[in-house]
C-alpha cells in the first residue's frame, strides 16, 4: 500500500482563490478587512511565519498590519500593543505568534485580547464557544491548525464519522482543541489524546483510524507502529540539519491510506484558516 497524498499546499491555493472572491465582494461594499500580527522577539522561523501570512494577505486583499516588538518587551507594554489593536478599526483580526519570551505569560495575552478580533481562535472565550456549542454552527473564530486539519481531510472527501482519531499531543495551538472540532456532531469522531504522561501510545496506535500528530519530535511515529490503512495528519514541526522535519516518519506512507506531507500538508492549510478566520469575521459585522 501507498498512502495517497493529502496536499495541502493546493488545497490552500483553492480557498484562498475563494476568499480573494468573497474579499473582492466586501471591497464593493467598501469594507476592506485587515489582519493584525504581533511578534515579540527575533526567532527566525516565528519571523518567517509572519513574513507568510503578510503575503498571504496580499494574495487575498486582506490589509495587514504588522507589530514587531524586541525579546525585551514587558508584559505591560505587548498589553498596550494589544489594546491598541483591540482599539484599531482597520483591524478586523490579529494573532499574537506564539510561543512568547519566558518572562511574558501567555495566558494573561490571550485573555485581554478582544475575543471578536481574535483570528487564531485561542482566546479563552473562543475555546469556550468550541466547548459549548456542539450541534450548532460555529460562529466564533476556530483554531486555525485544528480547522486546517478537519478542513484538509473533508476537501479530499474523507469523512470521520464514527472513525477513532488519535492525537499526540495537548498543547493549546492544536492538541486540545482539535478534539473539541472532531467531536462537534458535524464530524462525529470519536477521540483519544496521548501527551507524555501517556503510557500506551502503541497500544493506541495500532488501534487508531487516524493519528493526528502534533507533538514536535521528529518521526516519532513509525512504519510498524500504525495499523495498516490509517489516516495519518503530520502537524508537528522540527528543524533537523536545518530541514523541517515532521512527527511522522515518511516510510509510514508504505502502511497508511492517507498522508499529509511535511511540508506542504497543515502548514498551508494553518494560514488559509487564519485568512478565512478575518474574511468571516467581516462577513459577520457586515451583515
Ligand atoms: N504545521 C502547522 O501548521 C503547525 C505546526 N505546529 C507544530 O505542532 C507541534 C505542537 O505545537 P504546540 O501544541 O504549540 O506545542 P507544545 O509544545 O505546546 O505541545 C507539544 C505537546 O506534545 C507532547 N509530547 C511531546 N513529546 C511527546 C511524546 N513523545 N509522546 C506524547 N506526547 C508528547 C507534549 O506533552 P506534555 O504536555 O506532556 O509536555 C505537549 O503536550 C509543534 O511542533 C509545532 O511547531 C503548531 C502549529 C501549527
Ligand atoms: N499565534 C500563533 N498562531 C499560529 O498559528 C502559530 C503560532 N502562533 N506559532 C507557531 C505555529 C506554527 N505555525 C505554522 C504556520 C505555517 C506553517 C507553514 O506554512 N509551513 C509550510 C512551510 C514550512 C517551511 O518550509 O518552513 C509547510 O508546512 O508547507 C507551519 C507552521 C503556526 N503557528
Ligand atoms: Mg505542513
Amino acid at each position: 500500500m501507498t498512502a495517497q497524498i493529502l496536499d495541502g499546499k493546493a488545497t490552500a491555493k483553492q480557498i484562498k482563490q475563494e476568499l480573494t472572491q468573497r474579499v473582492a465582494a466586501l471591497q464593493e461594499r467598501g469594507i476592506t478587512p485587515g489582519l493584525g500580527t504581533i511578534l515579540v522577539g527575533d526567532d527566525p522561523a516565528s519571523a518567517w511565519y509572519v513574513r507568510g501570512k503578510h503575503r498571504d494577505c496580499a494574495e487575498v486583499g486582506l490589509e495587514s498590519i504588522r507589530v514587531d516588538l524586541p525579546e525585551q518587551t514587558t508584559q505591560e507594554e505587548l498589553l498596550a500593543k494589544v489594546r491598541e489593536l483591540n482599539e484599531d478599526p482597520a483591524c478586523t483580526g490579529y494573532i499574537v505568534q506564539l510561543p512568547l519570551p519566558k518572562h511574558i505569560d501567555q495566558d494573561v495575552i490571550l485573555e485581554a485580547m478582544d475575543p471578536a478580533k481574535d483570528a487564531d481562535g485561542l482566546h479563552p472565550m473562543n475555546l469556550g464557544r468550541l466547548v459549548a456549542n456542539v450541534n450548532k454552527p460555529l460562529t466564533s473564530p476556530a483554531p486555525c491548525t485544528p480547522a486546517g486539519c478537519v478542513e484538509l481531510l473533508s476537501r479530499h472527501g474523507l469523512d470521520l464519522k464514527g472513525k477513532h482519531v488519535l492525537v499526540i499531543g495537548r498543547g493549546v495551538t492544536i492538541g486540545r482543541p482539535v478534539g473539541l472540532l472532531l467531536t462537534r456532531r458535524d464530524v462525529n469522531a470519536t477521540v483519544t489524546l496521548a501527551h507524555t504522561g501517556t503510557t500506551n501510545l502503541p497500544e493506541l496506535l495500532a488501534q487508531a483510524d487516524v493519528v493526528i500528530a502534533a507533538a514536535g519530535q521528529a518521526h516519532m511515529v513509525k512504519a510498524d507502529a500504525i495499523k495498516p490503512g490509517a489516516i495519518l495528519l503530520d502537524v508537528g514541526v522540527s528543524r533537523v540539519d536545518g530541514k523541517v522535519t515532521g512527527d511522522i516518519d515518511p516510510d509510514a506512507a508504505q502502511h497508511a491510506s492517507w498522508i499529509s506531507p511535511n511540508p506542504g500538508g497543515v502548514g498551508p492549510m494553518t494560514r488559509a484558516m487564519l485568512l478565512a478566520n478575518v474574511v468571516e469575521t467581516a462577513e459577520r459585522q457586515a451583515s
